[in-house]
């Protein structure tokens, strides 16, 4: 295999994230989102911003009709409770069924045994992806050996302490794992169809935590990136969603005094993201494609 330059990495990284982005806005894939009360409005304004279509639909009485229509489902255990969670294992089961993509954010997994032995259960429904804050993946990875410590929703450790626990949880679930911070991680194992990878995203800025539900709106903008993409990228789509929302969260910043008016310079960015833009901010390192 050719060993690529940074440069030549860059380039590829900055034409496949634009390519994914742009299907996104051309396809607008309808997302079913059962996510927690705090989340609802954020993550529905970041997935029109985008281009997508949110429903907010956790009833399961009508999941027959409306989850064949829905191109990829979004799952998240933020304000759980057990008929949530039987909500969530329905639609994961039917999502399956359908041959749907679906992703999961497994918020303040570590914070209580319910909630970590909910999050368990689901991951073996087989998520797309599984997008968390590094304290969430380390969770899910030690679960069995020990709960750790816990700040809740928010993450107690940094991104890159995260790298071998992503790496253990990929190779577990089978799904493709992502870690949210200073960094973003993404990391699939060989024993699935996107191989053995693990790219870093270096773009983003700290104001983002300080803004509830910025992670449940990266996860649910993974969804619908993996929604409008062939199946066989969802990888990419993955580095594409936590690019794309990282970089809006920059040039959001330029323009805000503080965590609520970065809330709105941050949809607005989303919503007129062009390619120039994207191309002078974006910073991901790890290669673009299977390097087998
Ligand atoms: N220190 C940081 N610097 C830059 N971007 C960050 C930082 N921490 C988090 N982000 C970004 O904020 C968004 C939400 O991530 P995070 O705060 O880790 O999720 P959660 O809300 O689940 O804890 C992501 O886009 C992530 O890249
Ligand atoms: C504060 C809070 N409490 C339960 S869910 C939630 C929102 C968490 O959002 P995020 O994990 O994206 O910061
Ligand atoms: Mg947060």
């Amino acid at each position: 295999m050719e060993m690529k330059t940074n440069k030549e990495e860059e380039v590829e990284w900055a034409t496949t994230v634009w390519s994914h982005l742009t299907a996104l806005r051309d396809r607008s894939p309808l997302i079913q989102c059962i996510t927690n009360f705090v989340s609802m409005d954020l993550v529905a304004n970041t997935l029109l911003s985008a281009g997508a279509s949110p429903a907010m639909i956790h009833s399961q009485q009508e999941f027959s009709d409306f989850t064949p229509h829905a191109h990829a489902l979004y799952v998240n255990v933020g304000t759980l409770s057990p008929d949530w969670l039987s909500s969530m294992k329905a639609a994961a089961l039917l999502a399956n069924d359908l041959r749907k993509p679906w992703v999961l954010d497994p918020v303040a997994a570590g914070s209580s045994q319910f909630r970590l032995n909910a999050c368990l259960e689901l991951l073996l429904l087989k998520p797309t992806v599984i997008r968390g804050n590094a304290s969430e993946i380390i969770a899910l990875s030690q679960a069995g050996i020990d709960m750790g410590p816990t700040k809740g929703v928010d993450s107690c450790h940094e991104s890159m302490d995260a790298v071998e626990a992503a790496k253990f949880l990929a190779e577990k679930s089978g799904s493709i794992v992502a870690v949210s911070g200073a960094v973003d991680i993404i990391c699939s194992s060989k024993s699935i169809t996107h191989g053995d990878r693990l790219v870093f995203v270096h773009n983003g800025v700290p104001m983002l935590q300080k803004i509830t539900a910025t992670g449940c709106a990266v996860t649910a903008l993974i969804a619908a990136f993996v929604a409008a993409a062939d199946p066989l990228h969802a990888f990419d789509a993955t580095v594409s969603a936590l690019s794309v929302f990282a970089i809006a969260g920059e040039m959001g910043m330029e323009l805000a005094k503080g965590p609520a008016s970065l809330r709105m310079h941050l949809i607005d960015s989303l919503y007129g993201l062009d390619q120039p833009a994207l191309l002078s901010r974006i910073n991901i390192t790890g290669l673009s494609c299977h390097n087998t």
